[in-house]
């Protein structure tokens, strides 16, 4: 269990907080920091960037009257924090898993969470939202936007500052949380330029005036004249963010309690008169763990562990599909020169690091911008190179109208190898991968696969490649279960699926099922049909759907169930009912999907028998539905 603590247990809300005499809250900062290192050590999660906003949850809750004041946290994995401050503090057991706390902001959790989150780049545009809201009702509030470095690489941002910057009337404070990392090192010449602010020569220059002017607390006007001629004067050319119309202040030690309050309460009086104001202050992800300061990445979101030996090498196990692709990657990549990977900034998650460092000059993380990355991608095509895409299902809806306007309308040969398709697990509804099979498969040109095991994925993956037009593979979290992938690259015919398990006793049978299934639930199905004796289908395909297959299951059987693990309605089942009616076939069905609903956070096993896709739940469903 987590240890007892002096102060913190006295914390249940940002009143109890406002309590403490500054001189205590260096103690808070030393217990709370302890309590998330234990506590996400035992459950499992965000770790680096929790010990890094601390403090700033700390002065953020000491300093605003929140909730009434506005915070809203940019991906809200940082925002542990925040929760354990704001009266959360005995759930944190329960994080991540299913009934019990989210790792992200939440609004149905709490009051205090303003703004659900856990897509980056959305902060600047809610908070600028709700700024606006309250000044046309007539309230008076603050609302701040914290944003870290990595997020500020997507385009939402700026589409947000660029809003926001205009209107002196709105009292909107963006807090850009600086610690030169997204979950890999951040890229891309806006982290050029922000490493620039804090180490080149201006910091100097900056930090001194900054501390001169945190020494005291002059009055208010004078506070904002001094700081403006500072931003203006001593540091050179206007930051960009005055050029979008912020008042710029920093950099400042996102790890001094006492900088970080005096600079808050002054900014919470000048947003009031002089709206717009932009705080840019540094950290140190992993701040306190020595381990996770010196590994940020593979503490950004780890599984438990015993933090006095921190983590271990996983066991040697079978591979997950990530690894599976990955090494599809390289050898595809040796293969043919034509190959460019693509990250999204999701270069550890998606299974690139093998890759950047065989083929750098190959190799493109573009920051947080999927839409971005899917149009480059688009334009690499134009120019007869392959491009592959490397994106998480739920982050690729991010690049929808890309998709359809540069990529598919075009016909352009991309492959789009999407991760994290279908259930995710503790995440939960933000990052479920539920939705792809429905948005992609409308798409003229493309060639949409469901590999329901390893060897399934890899072959697909080098059939995308070989196609001319694009092309998905979509595959889950995880191992499954399944024969793994060979060595080889070879390819399957487009647009066929495949029988494996042919109903046993056809005579004494009440009623012959095919499961027609698409993807990993595939083996589900399996265990199902032992019990039924039915017949099950591995569709391979939802675009092109075997349609020849699907009739003559349709014939030869009673009834056909429909099985996947994307959402139900516009699914894979919806394709085949469609090929069913257009073809005038009239045979009693059922579909197995994810509901019309958003996948809780939680384990997995426990989320498949929730959602009825445990073989126990298919069964019955299958027995009451067709009553037998
Ligand atoms: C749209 C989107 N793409 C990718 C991600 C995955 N992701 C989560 S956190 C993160 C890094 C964010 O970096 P930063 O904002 O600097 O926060 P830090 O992790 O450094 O605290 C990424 C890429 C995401 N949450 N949302
Ligand atoms: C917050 C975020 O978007 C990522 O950190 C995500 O939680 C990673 O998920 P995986 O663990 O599936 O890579
Ligand atoms: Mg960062």
């Amino acid at each position: 269990m987590l240890q007892a603590t002096k102060v913190l247990h006295t914390i249940n809300s940002s009143q109890d907080l406002k309590q403490l005499e500054q001189s205590e809250l260096a103690q808070l900062s030393d217990e709370l920091r302890e309590f998330i290192l234990q506590s996400v050590a035992s459950t499992g999660g965000h770790l680096s960037s929790n010990l890094g906003t601390v403090e700033l949850s700390i002065a953020l809750h000491y300093v605003f009257d929140t909730p009434e004041d506005r915070i809203v946290w940019d991906v809200g994995h940082q925002s542990y924090a925040h929760k354990i401050l704001t009266g959360r503090r005995e759930m944190m057991p329960s994080l991540r898993q299913f009934g019990g706390l989210s790792g992200f902001p939440k609004r149905a959790e709490s009051q205090y969470d303003a703004f659900g989150t856990a897509h980056s780049s959305t902060s600047i545009s809610a908070a600028l939202g709700m700024a606006v809201a309250s000044k046309v009702k007539g309230e008076k509030r603050n609302v701040i936007a914290v944003i870290g470095d990595g997020s500020m690489s997507a385009g939402m941002a700026y589409e947000g500052l660029n809003n926001a910057g205009v209107d002196k009337s709105i009292p909107l404070i963006v807090i850009l949380n600086d610690n030169e990392m997204s979950i890999s090192p951040a890229v891309g010449a806006l982290n050029r330029y922000l490493a620039k602010l804090i180490s080149g020569s201006l910091y100097g220059a900056t930090k001194k005036g900054l501390d001169k002017m945190l020494s005291y607390t002059p009055p208010l006007r004078e506070f904002a004249k001094r700081l403006e001629g500072h931003a203006k004067g001593m540091i050179g050319p206007a930051t960009i963010f005055e050029e979008f119309g912020f008042d710029y202040y920093g950099p400042i030690d996102g790890h001094n309690l006492e900088d970080l309050i005096i600079t808050l309460e002054n900014l919470k009086k000048i947003a009031q008169t002089d709206g717009p104001q932009f705080l840019h202050i540094v950290t140190k992800k992993g701040k306190g763990y020595e381990r996770a300061e010196l590994n940020p990445i593979s503490y950004h979101g780890p599984g438990k562990f015993n933090p006095s030996e921190g983590l271990k090498p996983s066991a040697p196990g079978k591979k997950t599909y990530t690894e599976v692709f990955g090494e599809w990657l390289c050898d595809m990549a040796k293969a043919d020169q034509r190959l460019i990977g693509i990250t999204p900034a999701m270069r550890e998650g998606s299974g690139l690091v093998q890759f950047e460092a065989q083929y750098p000059d190959r190799y493109f993380d573009v920051g947080i911008a999927e839409q971005h990355a899917v149009t480059f991608a688009a334009g690499i095509a134009c120019e007869g190179l392959k491009p592959v895409v490397a994106i998480y299902s739920t982050f690729l809806q991010r690049g929808y109208d890309q998709l359809i306007h540069d990529v598919t309308l075009q016909n352009l040969p991309i492959v789009f190898a999407i991760d994290r398709a279908g259930m995710v697990g503790a995440d939960g509804p933000t990052h479920a991968g539920v939705f792809d099979v429905a948005f992609l498969r409308c798409l003229p040109n493309v060639v949409l696969m469901t590999p329901s095991n390893q060897e399934d994925c890899r072959n697909m993956l080098t059939t995308a490649f070989s196609l001319n037009g694009p092309a998905v593979v979509r595959y889950p979290r995880g191992s499954g279960v399944g024969p793994e992938a060979s060595q080889k690259l070879e390819t399957i015919p487009v647009g066929k699926g495949v029988i494996v398990r042919k109903v046993k006793n056809a005579q004494a049978q009440g009623k012959k099922i095919a499961f027609v299934c698409f993807g990993p639930l595939v083996y589900n199905a399996l265990e199902v049909a032992e019990e039924l004796d039915a017949t099950v289908a591995d569709m391979r395909f939802v675009k092109p759907l075997d349609e020849q297959l699907l009739l003559d299951l349709a014939n030869t059987h009673d009834a056909l169930v429909f099985i996947e693990d994307s959402a139900t309605q516009g699914g894979a089942g919806s394709a085949c009912l469609e090929a069913l009616s257009t073809h005038k076939i009239q045979i009693p069905t059922l579909q197995i999907g994810l509901p019309d609903e958003y996948v809780e956070h939680g384990d997995i096993n426990v989320l498949l028998d929730l959602y009825g896709l445990s073989p126990k739940k298919i069964l019955a469903k299958v027995r009451d539905h067709f009553q037998i």
